[in-house]
């Protein structure tokens, strides 16, 4: 391409706005460790509410625990009755290599389910070693890690109808 080819051509960017009036949100959370995970959603509905979202435009399911999530966010994922699916939980390190199982299998069906889907699911599921690091990213030091996924849920909502379309899978 010449350079004045090139001078002539504008870099495309693809970039949401941060609203999330008109979107319709499904927050799935697992119940184990719930003194965490309940904080999680707390901070999830406040952001999405904070930035237009209808109360009624929020959906929330509680499972037993993180290992069920992917299960449920699939399924209301497929209902095309969201725009995005936020999952939230708490996976704490205890004395058996459970959380390694836990936690693996989690992240890997969440991130399934968005590719499977082409819908939004945000991974808000606090995976730590200790139920201190667990209460610092449920509204205290580091923040409130329901909060952070939930705007990563408006971000993608958003960006999912601004981007070229993809083609139905067959
Ligand atoms: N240990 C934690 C669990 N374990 C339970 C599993 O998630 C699952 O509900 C059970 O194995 C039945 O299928 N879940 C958490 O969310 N957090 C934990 O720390
Ligand atoms: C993440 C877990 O499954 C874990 O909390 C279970 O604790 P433990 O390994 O002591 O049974």
């Amino acid at each position: 391409m010449s350079t004045e080819q090139s001078a002539s051509t504008e870099i495309r960017h693809y970039e949401a706005q941060l609203n999330a009036g008109s979107k319709r949100f499904a927050i799935v959370s697992g119940r184990f460790n719930d003194l965490i995970s309940d904080r999680l959603v707390g901070g999830a509905v406040d952001c999405l509410l904070r930035h237009g979202a209808g109360k009624q435009e929020i959906s929330i399911v509680k499972v037993p625990g993180a290992f069920e999530i992917p299960l449920v966010a699939r399924r209301l994922a497929l209902s095309g009755k969201f725009d995005a699916v936020i999952t939230l939980g708490a996976v704490i390190r205890g004395a058996t290599p459970h959380f390694e199982y836990v936690s693996a299998e989690v992240s890997k069906g969440v991130a399934s389910v968005g590719l499977e889907t082409g819908v939004p699911v945000i991974f808000g599921v606090l995976t730590t070693n200790s139920i201190d690091e667990a209460v610092e990213r449920a509204g205290t030091k580091a923040g409130n890690k329901g909060w952070d996924a939930a705007m990563s849920a408006i971000e993608m909502a958003g960006l999912m109808d601004i981007l070229p379309p993809a083609p139905e899978k067959s």
